[in-house]
């Protein structure tokens, strides 16, 4: 018997289908398996307006979880920066492939960097975190900018400066490489100056966690696509942002790399920052240890950092709460 094609759950918009057409090809590969998209349209995906009263991007991971609870599909594939930090015990992350360029970039008229940009410069983000490090950057720069709140996909987001409308906007790398758009970055921003959303740049591979045979035999097979130094990182940099009780539109940017000897990875380091938006406080720390090899030991690892962080205030920073 032919097995039948494997039906990857994934929403219609261009990232999405990119990051699914891509994930796509690599379980094609390790599987030997046919693998098909099957588009799943949520209310916020046809209403912009609709999405936050119906409560922000969590509802495009929560339609995909739905799909494959009910078996219509058989695995989805999300950014992990959206994905909320509670897992369902149904469904199981069965691979983390190995992350591609953390870093926020800026996307700026006649190709200006973010340094240079001039006084009275507006630049456009929806987003707390980024509005944060990017102010707090400039009051202790003698940088004179306006973040401009915005949302929309990525090609609105550029629209922007196109039309003239704002000086910049910033956005992802790992987005941009994904819909093939990266040529049009200005300025790659260092972490030094904006530490990233936990888990940006990292895609995460979710299935239904193997109470059948056939289940158990996909998180098997999908496994094969897990890096275990990506999965480490995020790991600790999302228990990190749960042990600030912060969602994702927090204030909150985290950050693992390894640090290697020549060759040789010899430990972990974890950064994180919380901000108010208009950059006047910060608590930004670090803290550096052995490579966790247990999810256990990452989570500990996020947590220890996040306990640091509130000690020095960092609860008062963010803000509400989103849930
Ligand atoms: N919040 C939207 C979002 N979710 C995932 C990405 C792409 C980057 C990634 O996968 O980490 C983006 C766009 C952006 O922030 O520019």
């Amino acid at each position: 018997m032919t097995e039948k094609a494997l039906r990857l759950g994934t929403r219609r918009s261009k990232l999405a289908m990119a990051q699914s057409g891509q994930v796509a090809q690599a379980v094609r590969q390790v599987t030997g398996r046919a693998v098909e998209l099957v588009e799943i349209t949520t209310y916020g995906d046809v209403s912009r307006e609709a999405l936050a009263q119906i409560g922000g991007t969590g509802v495009f991971v929560t339609a995909l979880r739905d799909a494959l609870l009910r078996g219509e599909v058989d695995f989805a594939v999300h950014s992990l920066k959206d994905l909320p930090t509670t897992q369902p015990e149904e469904l199981v992350l069965a691979a983390v492939p190995v992350r591609e360029d953390p870093r926020d970039v800026i996307v700026a008229r006649d190709a200006l960097k973010f340094t240079d940009l001039p006084r009275g410069a507006r630049i456009g983000t929806g987003s707390p975190r980024r509005m944060a490090q990017l102010n707090a950057y400039a009051r202790t720069h003698g940088l004179d900018i306006e973040t401009v709140p915005i949302r929309g996909n990525v090609d609105t987001r550029i629209g922007y400066v196109h039309a003239g409308e704002l000086d910049a906007v910033v956005l992802a790398a790992a987005g941009l490489n994904r819909i093939g758009r990266i040529d049009e970055v200005t300025d790659f921003l260092s972490v030094d100056t904006v530490l990233p959303a936990p888990g940006q740049g990292a895609l995460a591979i979710e299935c239904r966690a193997g109470n059948t045979a056939r289940d158990a035999a996909l998180v098997a097979a999908l496994g094969e696509l897990d890096d275990p130094f990506t999965r480490a990182a995020v790991t600790a940099e999302r228990s990190l942002l749960a042990a600030l009780e912060a969602g994702c539109s927090a204030p909150v940017g985290a950050l693992a790399d390894l640090l290697a000897d020549g060759q040789t990875v010899k430990e972990m380091r974890l950064r994180g920052v919380v901000g108010t938006t208009d950059g006047t406080r910060t608590v930004q720390l670090s803290t550096t240890g052995p490579v966790p090899q247990t999810h256990d030991r990452a989570t500990a690892l996020g947590r220890e950092l996040a306990t640091e962080m509130l000690a020095q205030g960092a609860a008062g920073l963010m803000g509400e709460r989103a849930h």
